[in-house]
């Protein structure tokens, strides 16, 4: 198995595209979907959560209070470093549970959708590819302020505490371009799809599993016929 790194920016189109890989029959995981699990009440990142932000960011319910929580952290660059020590280390621990599953399941590679991966770096040592979501600034900026209600200074501070989606492209291994109509990205999803099923990078790992479960067998076998009933 090979991981796929997939990245962009806020409202650049990642579940969009991540919804047609899922339709393909891709294993996909969603790191956003993680992040809201590893944040409910009961998990160890919602009291750390209230400790460190105050009971002002909770719901009535309990919940964590998305719309405040973000308004605070995406204007205040340290706070968000603060919620990102918090909640980093618990998605990331989840993320390599879900990816173990998926070996187990025999998927030839698996999607990871990580939408701060060339922000903060850590996992791009795993990866075999990297493609990023890419729509132009102004197309990114109406979608997000229709999408989240937002006004044009906060869908501004959002775009602005992520790297620039032209970095991003420059360092990713494939782009797909979700500027224009629909249809022009999800026909670029089923080219890429294809290109990474034809792919054999997945034989290595699967190889050197293989030859570690025979090893274990074959030692397995010559206690158990020639040491064993001497004992
Ligand atoms: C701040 C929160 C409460 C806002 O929730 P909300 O429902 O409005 O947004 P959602 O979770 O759907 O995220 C939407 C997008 O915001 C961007 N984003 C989220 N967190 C961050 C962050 N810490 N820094 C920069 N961008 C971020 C990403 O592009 C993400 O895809 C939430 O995003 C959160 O808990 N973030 C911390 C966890 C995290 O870093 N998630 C990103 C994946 S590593
Ligand atoms: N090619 C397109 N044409 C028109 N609208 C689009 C297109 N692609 C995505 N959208 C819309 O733009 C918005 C953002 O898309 P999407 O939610 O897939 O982005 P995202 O990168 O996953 O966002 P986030 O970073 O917040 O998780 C959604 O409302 C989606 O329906």
């Amino acid at each position: 198995m090979f991981l796929v790194g997939l990245t962009g920016g806020i409202a650049s189109g990642k579940s969009s595209v991540i919804q047609v890989f899922q339709q393909l029959g891709c294993a996909v995981i969603d790191v956003d979907v993680i992040a809201r699990q590893v944040v409910q009440p009961g998990y160890p990142a919602h009291q750390r959560i209230v400790e460190a932000f105050g009971t002002e960011v909770l719901l009535e319910n309990g919940d964590i209070d998305r719309k405040v929580l973000g308004d605070l952290i995406f204007n205040q660059p340290d706070r968000r470093h603060l919620l990102n020590t918090i909640t980093h280390p618990e998605i990331q621990k989840e993320m390599m549970k879900e990816t173990f599953k998926y070996f187990l399941r025999g998927y030839r590679y698996v999607i990871l959708d990580i939408p701060l991966l060339f922000e903060t770096k850590k996992l791009l040592k795993y990866l075999k590819h990297t493609v990023v979501v890419y729509c132009d600034r102004d197309t990114q900026l109406a979608r997000l302020m229709q999408r989240n209600n937002l006004n044009r200074q906060d869908a501004e501070a959002r775009i602005n505490s992520q790297l620039p989606l032209k970095d991003k492209v420059r360092m990713a291994r494939h782009v797909l371009d979700n500027s224009g109509e629909w249809s022009l990205t999800r026909r670029q999803v089923i080219l890429l799809h294809t290109e990474l099923e034809r792919s054999l990078e997945y034989l290595p790992l699967r190889l050197s599993v293989l030859t570690g479960l025979a090893g274990v067998a074959s030692l397995l076998y010559l206690l158990t016929r020639y040491l064993l009933p001497s004992l």
